[in-house]
């Protein structure tokens, strides 16, 4: 019988947390020393040998004046990434918890600009994930030009194809029924396609009237998750500007329901929605993991 590889490193304490069923891992890098490379990050977020999750967030000290906190993202294989909707209602809710702050309203740094999180009293919070980017060159997506949808061939088939970035990259397609969307096989397809240099977030959007729509995300880096938020925000975003959709949607989710707000083009795409805490655990690394020097850090000024 093959010995269980025993871990002799430093002991790491972390939090498991969903937005809608988008779960994610939680390390707090600014009381603890934290630094994993891309193959720790993907046997932990292997759902049979490791804790299991869509994305790890890592909370670390600001960088920018201004700014709370650094909010850093990686994909379950590894990738870091510039955005995570649901992940930003679960960073505010775990560094209040962690009394890693006292105030309600939290300016965040991520890798795709700052955003800025507002804890409801009910548990539920509010989040300005930004103005969505729409030229290509910046998505990044390749066209010729901006246009609302293009045309794009895969898999032998002609789809017409909206492209936002909300920070990440985000395809989104209009479908029937997202019950019966091919995510599994177009999903993956359209991640990989060259047309997205960097990949993409793939949204399967289903359009009930101009209040109400269903989305499914093939989401870069992570497979179909339950939940995206920044891919909800793009597919209000693409069927606002398809003239399907109005200034705010309730968008259902296999893990649930998002309330998006947007009032058009130069405006920032407002998310509410909720954020939970299952358990903190912690576990011990190999002995080979970097340790890093400690550092201290506490957003204190009170906010609103
Ligand atoms: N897979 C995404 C990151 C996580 C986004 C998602 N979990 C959300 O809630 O926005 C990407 O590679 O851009």
């Amino acid at each position: 019988m093959s010995q269980q590889k025993c871990n002799q490193g430093p002991v790491l304490r972390f939090t498991k947390m969903h937005g809608l069923g988008n779960d994610f891992m939680v390390v707090d890098a600014i009381s603890q020393p934290f630094r994993l490379r891309p193959e720790m990050i993907r046997e932990l977020a292997d759902r049979h040998f490791g804790v299991g999750f869509d994305q790890l967030l890592v909370v670390e000290p600001p960088g920018l004046p201004e700014v709370d906190f650094r909010y850093r993202i990686f994909n379950a294989d590894g990738s870091e990434v510039e955005q995570c909707g649901n992940g930003a209602r679960c960073f505010a809710r775990f560094v209040r918890d962690q009394r890693l702050t006292n105030k309600r309203v939290i300016r965040v740094q991520t890798a795709g600009g700052v955003i800025e999180l507002k804890l409801g009293r009910d548990g539920s919070v509010l989040v300005n994930m930004g103005v969505p980017e729409l030229e290509p060159t910046a998505i990044p997506f390749q066209a010729g030009a901006r246009q609302t949808v293009y045309p794009l061939d895969v898999a032998g088939q002609s789809l017409e194809l909206s492209a936002v970035s909300m920070g990440n990259p985000h395809g989104v397609l209009l479908v029937e029924n997202v019950d019966t969307a091919p995510v599994e096989t177009l999903g993956p397809e359209l991640e990989r396609h060259p047309a997205f240099p960097a990949r993409a977030n793939i949204g399967f959007l289903q359009i009930i009237d101009e209040g109400h729509a269903r989305l499914r995300v093939f989401e870069r880096g992570s497979g179909e998750t339950l939940a995206c938020g920044s891919g909800a925000c793009a597919a209000v975003v693409a069927g606002r500007l398809r003239g399907r959709l109005g200034k705010r949607v309730e968008v259902e989710l296999r893990g649930g329901r998002l309330v998006i707000e947007w009032q058009g083009e130069g405006a920032p795409v407002m998310m509410e929605g909720p954020a939970v805490t299952v358990f903190e655990g912690q576990l011990r690394l190999p002995g080979d993991s970097p340790p890093r020097r400690r550092r201290s850090h506490r957003s204190t000024r009170n906010g609103a």
